[in-house]
């Protein structure tokens, strides 16, 4: 069987600074999901036109877009760059600009082509979950995320709040601490 080599990490996308090129339909649905799961995201848009939902959106979280040709100065200072556009040679060019100074980069739509992916994001309070199909199949991703939107209870953040207040009024050692926090919690995967 194939399996899922990619590994998941949790950005603070308040502290990177990120870059989309474009602002079509593809552009557009790449931002809703970043916005989606992350509001508080530095985000600078360039393209050499803005559909109107794509404005719209941008406009909603005071997303900076710039209406011109892509240009290398705008890699200056980002951290992640995900491109959009409905040119070959352009994604081409973002991807080698990328991989020149060692940015992390996403050509939309075209798996080869990307250093991460963007997945079916799921989030209930601080609970967040992340799925990947490993590229093969985004439609079994969003229905996943669709999935498990529904069936995680909206207030297991409770759980966690109240496991978080009882964590810090636990004496004793690391182990003992582990042990307890082990044993309340049990309940949850034994049926
Ligand atoms: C590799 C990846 C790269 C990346 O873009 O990051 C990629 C690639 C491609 N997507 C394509 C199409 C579609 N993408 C979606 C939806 C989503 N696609 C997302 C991620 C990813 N898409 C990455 C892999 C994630 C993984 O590992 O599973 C999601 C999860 C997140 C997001 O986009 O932010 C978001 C759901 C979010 C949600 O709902 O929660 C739908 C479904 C729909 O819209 O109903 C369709 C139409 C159906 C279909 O074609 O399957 C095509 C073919 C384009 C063509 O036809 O040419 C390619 C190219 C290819 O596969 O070669
Ligand atoms: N619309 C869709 O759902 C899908 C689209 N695609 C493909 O993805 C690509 C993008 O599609 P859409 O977003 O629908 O196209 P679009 O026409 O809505 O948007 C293209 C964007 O690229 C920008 N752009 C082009 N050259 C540029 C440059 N030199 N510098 C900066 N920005 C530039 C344009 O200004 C525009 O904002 C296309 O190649 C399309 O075939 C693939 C699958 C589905």
């Amino acid at each position: 069987m194939e399996r899922n080599n990619l590994y998941p990490i949790f950005l603070k996308m308040h502290k990177l600074q990120v870059l989309i090129v474009g602002g079509g339909n593809v552009a557009l649905e790449k931002l809703t999901f970043l916005l989606k799961s992350s509001p508080d995201a530095n985000v600078q848009m360039v393209a050499t036109f803005f559909r109107p939902e794509t404005i719209a959106l941008a406009n909603k979280f005071e997303i900076d877009m710039i209406t011109l040709a892509y240009d290398d100065a705008f890699l200056n200072k980002k951290d992640l760059v995900i491109t959009a556009t409905d040119n070959l040679e352009v994604n081409n060019r973002i991807y080698a600009d990328a991989k020149q100074r060692n940015l992390l980069v996403n050509v939309a739509d075209t798996p080869e082509l990307c250093d991460f992916y963007l997945g079916g994001i799921v989030t209930k309070g601080n609970i967040k979950i992340a799925i990947s199909t490993n590229g093969k199949s985004p439609t079994i991703a969003k229905r996943l995320r669709q999935f498990f939107e529904d069936v995680i209870p909206d207030n297991i953040d409770d759980l966690v709040i109240n496991l978080n207040h009882f964590r810090k009024t636990i004496k004793g050692n690391f182990e003992k601490k582990v042990s307890r926090l082990n044993k309340i919690t049990e309940t949850l995967i034994n049926k």
